[in-house]
């Protein structure tokens, strides 16, 4: 597989304190790569460092070959990277429908067709699109923010804890919805997460993040065995 995504000496921070202390990694067109984490270990820093929302102090962000360090967040999303952030951030007063037309608000054209495409995907939402997205249970509102990153037709897209505040029964769903999305298109995903199960059923590669640097990549025969990933990794899911 091709490089679509290297991540090189990557250094961030909040004003003065740094966070991000070097993180190394490269992910493949088509690749999910799980980034495994406690609370605190710098997985959503790593994530707005990536999109453009906080500057990188160091290291390089290279897409296709491009480099794309110093871009801003719309130039990433106009490049391909797609963000479904942590909380979701989807907007409460508009309806579902209204919130996935804000996933094509960058473009120049508004398509009618990319969203009915995406719905595809998502019957769920399909039977909720006049529903007040504030109105959504937290597993819905994951699946919106999903659907609308998709229709801004990202190449890739950066998940920022996904299972947070969810119901079991519709983290499965999310799950399978993944799994499809990966089916029909071939996207890459790069997931950080603490829920250990959920990155197991969907990664291709784990890493794992600690105090703002990958210390371990998890090899696939402790991939099938969640118990010694915790072990391993001194969590349990
Ligand atoms: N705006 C901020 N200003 C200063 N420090 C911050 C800020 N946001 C986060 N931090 C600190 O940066 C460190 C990494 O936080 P980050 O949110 O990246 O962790 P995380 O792994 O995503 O954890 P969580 O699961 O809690 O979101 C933490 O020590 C946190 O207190």
């Amino acid at each position: 597989m091709t490089a679509l995504l290297e991540v090189q000496g990557l250094k961030s921070g909040y004003g003065r304190i740094p966070i991000l202390m070097g993180v190394d990694f490269t992910l493949s067109a088509g690749e999910f790569l799980g980034i495994l984490g406690h609370n605190g270990m710098g997985k959503t820093t790593l994530i707005r460092t990536l999109m453009g929302y906080l500057p990188a102090t160091g290291g390089r962000i290279v897409l296709d070959g491009r480099d794309v360090t110093a871009a801003k967040p719309a130039a990433k999303a106009a490049a391909g990277i797609g963000y479904v952030p942590q909380g979701r951030q989807i907007f409460p007063d508009l309806s579902v429908y209204e919130n996935l037309r804000m996933g094509q608000a960058g473009k120049r054209r508004e398509s009618r067709e990319v969203i009915d495409r995406v719905l595809t995907m998502f019957p769920r939402l399909t039977r909720l699109l006049d529903r007040r997205g504030g109105a959504l249970s937290g597993g819905e509102q994951q699946l919106l923010a999903l659907a609308r990153c998709l229709c801004t037709e990202p190449r890739m897209i950066l998940l920022d804890e996904p299972t947070e505040g969810i119901q079991p029964n519709i983290l499965d769903e999310i799950v399978e919805t993944l799994h499809e999305l990966r089916r029909q298109t071939g996207i890459a995903m790069i997931l950080v997460e603490q829920n250990l199960e959920f990155l197991t059923a969907l990664s291709d590669r784990l890493l794992i993040i600690q105090k703002g640097v990958i210390t371990d990549e998890v090899s696939p025969e402790l991939m099938a065995d969640p118990e010694r990933i915790a072990d391993f990794v001194g969590m349990h899911a």
